[in-house]
């Protein structure tokens, strides 16, 4: 009866939390978190992806959960942070700013190597994708920009914006200038809920120096700095690099990696939110794209023949984010933060996170290979 059911809720609740640290402490591939744990604490299983991604694998690092239990918060930090002190906002940062921090930190300590980075940033609103650092004429929101399939399978988004960045500041810049643009409106459950995925992407190419160009490490300037990123053949390298022979530099492959940053629209039950008219379409679409994300990780990790990537609508949203074929069987990590909510309110809503999210680690099985990502310069 009722009173069994709310008897078994009530103890499965208390014993979640137990649960949870029991299978974390027997599984290194799955960690939980208090909602008393700082970003830092939570930051510490993201760093060792910063490595990997400038080791050649491409990297995806995607909250989801259901509305208001914390995916924003987990991946930009807490808001408004422009309000808080550079200490206080520094430990409120979220996942995108202590990644960008770290990626930063890691290719100085690599002198030998040249790397240049460029952000772009997405929101998939109602299964179409917008381009937020190319305002649209209102300046109200992005750019609508469409998704293409190339015959070799690659999927590009033409036309999407890439901004050079040679700092985490800058990074920053370019995400906290648009995401007012991003879609919120008010539910019963978060007074302000986004309604689109959030995609924030840092593509990262690396250059080796040829010994023959450049006899000691580049200068800084020339570091990180998108137009002197590549060794300026065929002029002579620019002092004190130049060689004491007249011999020109040779460029050589460039390796290019994306870390992906994923902030996901939350599920939600439109019983609980009390969303109507209009919102319901948003509502429907998110739920949808999260489902599809849900089929194709079942069918992945019951290694189906058939991969649902192109399923219907919500295909270009999957396959251009995720690029499952990339980042689960091939050359990538993805790192799934699943945000819960500690209420029994919401048990349903988080049983169903954790069900996905057990789903993604039976994913984790599958052999991750890195291959050479090299691209002609
Ligand atoms: N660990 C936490 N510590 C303190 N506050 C938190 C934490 N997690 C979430 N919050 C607060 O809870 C509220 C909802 O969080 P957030 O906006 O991150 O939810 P969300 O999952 O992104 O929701 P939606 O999907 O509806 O956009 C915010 O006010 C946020 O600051």
């Amino acid at each position: 009866g009722t009173q069994t059911a709310g008897k078994f809720q009530k103890e499965f609740v208390d014993k979640l939390p137990e649960m949870l640290c029991t299978l974390s402490t027997k599984n290194d591939l799955f960690r939980v978190h208090a909602p008393e744990d700082s970003q830092d604490t939570v930051f510490e299983e993201v760093k060792p992806l910063l490595r990997s991604l400038l080791d050649g694998y491409n990297v995806c690092i995607m909250a989801y959960g259901q509305t208001g239990s914390g995916k924003t918060h987990t991946m930009i930090g807490a808001e408004p942070l422009e309000l808080l002190s550079e200490t206080q906002q520094e430990v409120q940062q979220g996942v995108v700013p202590k990644a960008a921090s770290e990626l930063f930190r890691l290719i100085s300590q690599k002198p030998t190597e040249s790397h240049t980075v460029e952000v772009a940033v997405m929101e998939v609103y109602n299964n179409e994708v917008f381009d937020l650092l190319s305002q649209d004429e209102r300046g109200l929101g992005g750019q609508r920009r469409d998704v293409v399939t190339t015959s070799s399978g690659e999927t590009h988004v033409p036309g999407l914006t890439y901004e050079p960045v040679n700092s985490a500041t800058e990074v920053m810049h370019f995400v906290n200038k648009v995401l007012k643009l991003r879609t919120h409106s008010p539910t019963r459950i978060h007074t302000d809920s986004s309604r689109s995925h959030l995609i924030i992407t840092l593509m990262v190419r690396k250059q080796f120096w040829s010994p023959q160009c450049c006899r000691a490490k580049p200068p800084d300037e020339l570091l990180l700095s998108p137009a002197s990123s590549r060794c300026p053949s065929p002029s002579p390298c620019p002092s004190p690099l130049r060689s004491p022979s007249p011999r020109r530099s040779i460029t050589q492959d460039t390796f290019r990696t994306k870390l992906q940053l994923v902030d996901l629209a939350g599920s939600e039950c439109v019983g609980m939110s009390g969303v109507s008219g209009p919102s319901l379409w948003e509502v429907s679409c998110i739920n949808r794209s999260l489902c599809a994300l849900s089929d194709v990780l079942s069918a992945l990790a019951e290694h189906r023949p058939h991969i649902p990537y192109r399923n219907s609508t919500v295909y270009r949203f999957i396959y251009h984010v995720f690029d499952l074929t990339c980042f689960i069987c091939g050359d990538a990590k993805l790192l799934l933060m699943l945000c819960v909510s500690p209420t029994q309110h919401f048990l349903t809503e988080s049983l169903q996170s954790l069900g996905l999210g057990s789903r993604a680690r039976q994913v984790q099985k599958s052999v991750t290979r890195r291959k050479n990502n090299t691209l002609q310069v």
